[in-house]
């Protein structure tokens, strides 16, 4: 049976070298808490004012928009070579079981991507290279998570450890 990560590479066409290339630089360093601030607080922007698909601002309608910003950049500098600003608030990141309650699709994982894409495109301050790694991370991470959301729905059991957290 293919692993979780085996799936995630084939179906986002990104092999597990270049997806945790961002370990062989301190992106934290590189960039600074302020850039992923504004990463993600660009991101979700994008999220909540996604109106031409409405079933995917949908799925954050429990989440409070500030709170999903401040989880999602602590985990990004913590993957990312700076402090555990995220474990040291709320645990092990435990993607897969913490993405549990959503539908995570492939479909859905496309449109997470999309806003991503353009998220990182205008976030001032992320060099290309930056900007290549970070890509490749999240569409690699983002299919483990559609592969971990297809194991939940075969067995209702789900690992709650995986190579996209630390
Ligand atoms: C594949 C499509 C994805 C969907 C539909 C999705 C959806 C969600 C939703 C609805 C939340 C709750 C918002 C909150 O309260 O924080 C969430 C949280 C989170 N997501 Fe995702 N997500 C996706 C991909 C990703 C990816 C690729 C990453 C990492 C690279 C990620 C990292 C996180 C983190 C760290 C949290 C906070 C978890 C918590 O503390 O409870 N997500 N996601």
């Amino acid at each position: 049976m293919q692993s979780l990560q085996e799936k995630a590479s084939e179906w986002s066409g990104v092999d597990s070298a270049d997806a945790f290339a961002i370990d062989n630089t301190n992106l934290f360093q590189k960039l600074g808490l302020q850039t992923f601030i504004n990463l993600s607080t660009n991101f979700y922007n994008r999220v909540y004012d996604d109106e031409e698909e409405e079933w995917f601002r949908s799925i954050f309608v429990n989440s409070k928009k500030e709170e999903a910003i401040q989880n999602q950049y602590e985990f990004f500098v913590q993957r990312m070579g700076g402090p555990p600003l995220y474990s040291q608030r709320k645990g092990h990141p435990a993607l897969i079981g913490r993405h549990r309650p959503f539908p995570v699709t492939h479909q859905a994982a496309e449109r997470w991507l999309y806003h991503m894409e353009k998220a990182l495109d205008s976030t001032p301050d992320i060099d290309e290279d930056s900007k290549i790694k970070m890509k490749n991370f999240f569409r690699h991470t983002a299919f483990f998570l559609v592969a971990g959301d297809e194991l939940k729905n075969q067995n209702g059991r789900v690992p709650c450890k995986h190579g996209a957290s630390k």
